[in-house]
């Protein structure tokens, strides 16, 4: 019997778009297909679909998939509900967990058979029925429900600094390396102060430039430069009861940082083209990857402003050298990820555990989870799989043995040294062989040779 769902397929391939209209017409109540994906967007906005097929390369961008991340991001503004299942080459797969990341509900990779298709698309549609929660917060109050883990000594210590500090109104400066969760421990101070019912508010400094950043952080009025079309609160405004984060803050430059200090010492902002200041309370949370002392002494950033804002100083710890705690984390990303992507539960075998452990993990907690993320998405059966790991950083990691007879053999390096490249590159071709130093020809050479 049809399902009373209505398909939209959006490939350059006519084969694929005949082959699958044929099939899904079979098992679909309507199935359009489009052939150009710049009719993406009218097609949608003419009609609701429940399902799109969409690839992921287009003939003018065949390697690198952006293009099919483009439509997939294009077709959830047009239509938030629409369950979205991308169609991608296996040498692509880790574009795709990419593109999952972004929204799309389901992948399939090519050639597949029509039952997986329709397996693919079914899962999809069931997604839907679970997804209730909005998709995304706004950046500026996103808290995630994500709790902070920590059992080793180090992070035993940055706990109880969280829990005495949450008690006060003292500034915070959070250092260490990225993905060391520092983001995570500004909204924990948060969550545990007496300010938790007002808002969390995060800024990047590294993704402004200098004159948006002034309007973002202290607002304008309508008026005030040329595209300021309405007023504007600005971000300490918009902390105002709660909590002001300021990430990545040695991205400010001199005159910017000028301005801050006079924020905080006046308490007040003065929103451009006002002059009228406007009182603001907030406590307000700091974040760096970079030595802001060297910074100080070369001259790039104040030493007044450092002393205002250092009143407690968190260091995380990277997770190298907390790997206690590596267990709990796999653990718990795990379940994490087989909950949000419907998997029965998966396991990670007893040597990976090893390996894991011993990892390096040169992108600390953060790589850890989108490693794990990625093994859920891939996962064949139960079967987990981390040889996507960049090599490079095992060879670096505190193992001493080899962890397999296969460790220093020189085709298992290059294959592993490939398979990073490819992955760094989302599977741009072109780009892993200039980076590899390959042509491209040498690169699909070794490519079929792996099997890869
Ligand atoms: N202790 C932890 N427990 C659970 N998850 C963690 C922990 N630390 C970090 N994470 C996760 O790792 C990812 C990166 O964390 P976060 O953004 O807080 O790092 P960061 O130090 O602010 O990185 P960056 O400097 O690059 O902004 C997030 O998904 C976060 O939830």
């Amino acid at each position: 019997m049809k399902q009373p769902y209505s398909v939209l397929v959006l490939d350059d391939n006519a084969d694929i778009l005949t082959a699958s209209r044929i099939f899904l017409k079979q098992h679909f109540a309507t199935v359009i297909t489009l052939a150009e994906p710049a009719q993406l967007l009218s097609t949608l906005n003419s009609q609701p679909f429940d399902l799109l097929l969409l690839d992921m390369n287009f003939s003018r961008d065949t390697q690198s998939g952006e293009e099919g991340l483009f439509y997939l991001k294009q077709a959830l503004q047009a239509q938030p509900t629409l369950k979205v299942v991308m169609m991608t080459a296996y040498a692509a797969l880790p574009l795709a967990v990419r593109a999952m990341q972004l929204g799309a509900a389901n992948f399939i990779a090519k050639p597949w058979q029509n039952e997986q298709l329709l397996q693919s698309l079914t899962q999809a549609l069931q997604h839907t029925a679970k997804q209730s929660q909005p998709r995304q917060q706004p950046e500026h109050s996103a808290i995630t429900d994500i709790p902070l883990l920590g059992n080793s000594p180090a992070m035993q210590q940055v706990l109880r600094t969280v829990e005495k500090v949450a008690q006060t109104d003292a500034n915070v400066l959070l250092l260490g390396e990225s993905g060391t969760g520092k983001a995570l421990v500004a909204q924990a101070i948060h969550q545990a102060s007496k300010r938790a019912a007002k808002a969390f508010v995060s800024v990047d400094m590294g993704s402004l430039n200098a004159s948006l950043l002034e309007s973002e952080l202290f607002g304008h009025k309508k008026g005030a430069f040329t595209d300021a079309k309405t007023d504007y609160t600005g971000r300490f405004v918009q902390a105002e009861g709660g909590s002001l984060f300021l990430d990545e803050l040695a991205n400010l430059a001199l005159p910017q940082q000028a301005k801050l200090l006079t924020a905080l010492q006046n308490r007040t902002v003065v929103p451009l083209g006002s002059g009228q200041p406007v009182a603001v309370d907030i406590r307000l949370i700091c974040a760096t990857n970079d030595n802001l002392y060297q910074a100080v002494a070369q001259g790039s950033f104040r030493q007044d402003l450092l002393y205002r804002i250092n009143t407690v100083e968190i260091v995380l710890p990277p997770l190298r050298e907390r790997s206690e705690d590596i267990p709990l984390l796999l653990n718990w990303y795990l379940q994490h990820y087989c909950r949000k992507y419907q998997r029965a539960a998966l396991q990670i075998s007893s040597s990976d555990q090893r390996y894991l452990q011993h990892y390096n993990w040169p992108g600390n907690v953060r790589q850890l989870a989108h490693s794990v993320e990625r093994a859920v998405v891939l996962a064949e059966g139960n079967t987990l799989d981390f040889s996507q790991l960049p090599a490079a950083a095992a060879a670096t990691a505190t193992v001493t043995e080899p962890t397999t007879g296969n460790d220093f053999l020189l085709e298992f390096v290059e294959e592993q040294t490939i398979r990073q490249a490819l992955q760094y590159y989302q599977g741009n071709v072109s780009q892993a062989a200039k980076a590899l130093g390959l042509t491209r020809g040498a690169l699909y050479r070794r490519l079929e040779k792996y099997g890869l």
